[in-house]
């Protein structure tokens, strides 16, 4: 195999391995993934859009490439970055090869490195800006080109779905509105009931209310909240007309929209392992998580929000609700995949926001009997 080479913003390099696709030019935003299995969800995260992806399990690939394990169809991030890729998987479900799969989608790849003193250099330094090289010619100039390519701004555009489009189901109607959504979350809508529009993310609150929905769900999805200014102004258009549940960046636009302020994390949190305080219950779940924001705890007290869950490792903010109005967002993922499941039970909790929302004054017996087998 040829060699390549990452080359960091600050001059770092790490001499590797091609696997993948052929390198382009694109510069990324380096972060790492700490998952020890779910590299096909990764792979597939939308929310990974312009990033170049270390995994810290040291062997990615053994199980292949399956049907059955995307998030979406096409590969938002823009390298993939082991210790170890394997060529020959072995598990029933494997189709490809990691490998095929990349050179497939146009996505590179680089192996052999040492992904421990890299993940090591992040966690010190905080995220950078690199690119994968097949040569070392005229690195100066690489570098500066590194340093002076701004990352995208753009990317929820290059991820949303081009027009609505319907899965239909006999329950309650939920607006989805796609940022860059992964399919998890439509699978846990779908397997309750719901009848779901996705629709774009420059969808306006009028065209949302059309659509006559009992809840809007945003999804999660890549970049910057503050560049999404579409979805700030919805959240601000839909405040107090219909439940509204947000994931992840869903979650920094509804707390953007209420008041509060976003701020960049030093290195992220993306794995599936990651413990959350349930404030209410003193409860710990384990979650998927895959964030480089963070909505800033100082500016959540002059709202009419409320912290619901907080990070265990590092006390950032994990969950809020609105006050009086039927608004919560979390900013990991109950849809996990990957990861564990524990905080599933939201999905539920917003079903029963929009049953109340829908029925009212109703009292509770005659609910039963309207929602049964809902
Ligand atoms: N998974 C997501 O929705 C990520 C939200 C946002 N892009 C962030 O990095 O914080």
């Amino acid at each position: 195999m040829s060699k390549r080479y990452l080359l960091l913003e600050d001059g770092t390099i790490y001499e590797g391995r091609a696997f993948g696709a052929e390198i382009n030019d694109y510069v990324g935003e380096v972060v790492f993934q700490t998952g020890m299995t779910g590299y096909q969800e990764t792979l597939s995260d939308p929310s990974y859009c312009g990033q170049m992806v270390v995994m810290t399990y040291p062997l990615i690939g053994n199980y292949g490439i399956n049907r059955d394990d995307f998030e979406t169809v096409r590969p938002a991030l823009k390298a993939l970055i082991v210790k170890e890729a394997e060529n020959y998987p072995s598990n029933f479900r494997s189709e490809m090869s990691i490998s095929q799969f990349l050179s497939q989608k146009g996505v590179p790849g680089i192996e052999g490195i040492d992904t421990r003193s890299l993940v090591k250099k992040i966690r010190r330094s905080g995220t950078m800006k690199g690119i994968l090289i097949d040569d070392l010619a005229n690195l100066d100039q690489v570098i500066d080109y590194v340093k002076q390519t701004a990352l995208p701004k753009d990317q929820v555009s290059q991820v949303s779905a081009a027009k609505p489009y319907v899965v239909p189901g006999r329950g309650l109607r939920v607006v989805l509105v796609d940022y860059g959504m992964k399919h998890g979350i439509l699978r846990e809508l779908t397997e309750r009931g719901c009848h779901i529009t996705v629709v774009p993310y420059d969808t306006t609150a009028d065209e949302v209310m059309q659509l006559q929905p009992d809840g809007i769900m945003l999804s999660n999805g890549p970049g910057d909240p503050k560049d999404v200014l579409q979805g700030i102004d919805l959240v601000e258009d839909l405040l107090g007309k219909v439940p509204i549940f947000g994931i992840c960046l869903g979650h920094q636009l509804i707390s953007l929209a209420c008041g509060a302020n976003t701020e960049r994390l030093k290195f992220g949190h993306r794995g599936a392992n990651h413990p959350v305080k349930v404030i209410e219950t003193g409860e710990a779940w384990m979650t998927s998580q895959n964030h480089g924001y963070t909505v800033s705890t100082e500016s959540i007290e002059h709202t009419k929000l409320k912290v619901t869950h907080q990070a265990i490792n590092d006390g950032s903010v994990e969950g809020v609700e609105h006050e009086s109005l039927p608004i919560f967002s979390v900013q990991f993922h109950p849809e996990s995949s990957p990861g564990p499941s524990d905080a599933n039970v939201l999905f539920d909790h917003f079903l029963n926001m929009m049953k109340e929302n829908k029925l009212g004054g109703v009292t509770s017996c005659q609910k039963e009997q309207i929602f049964v087998g809902s």
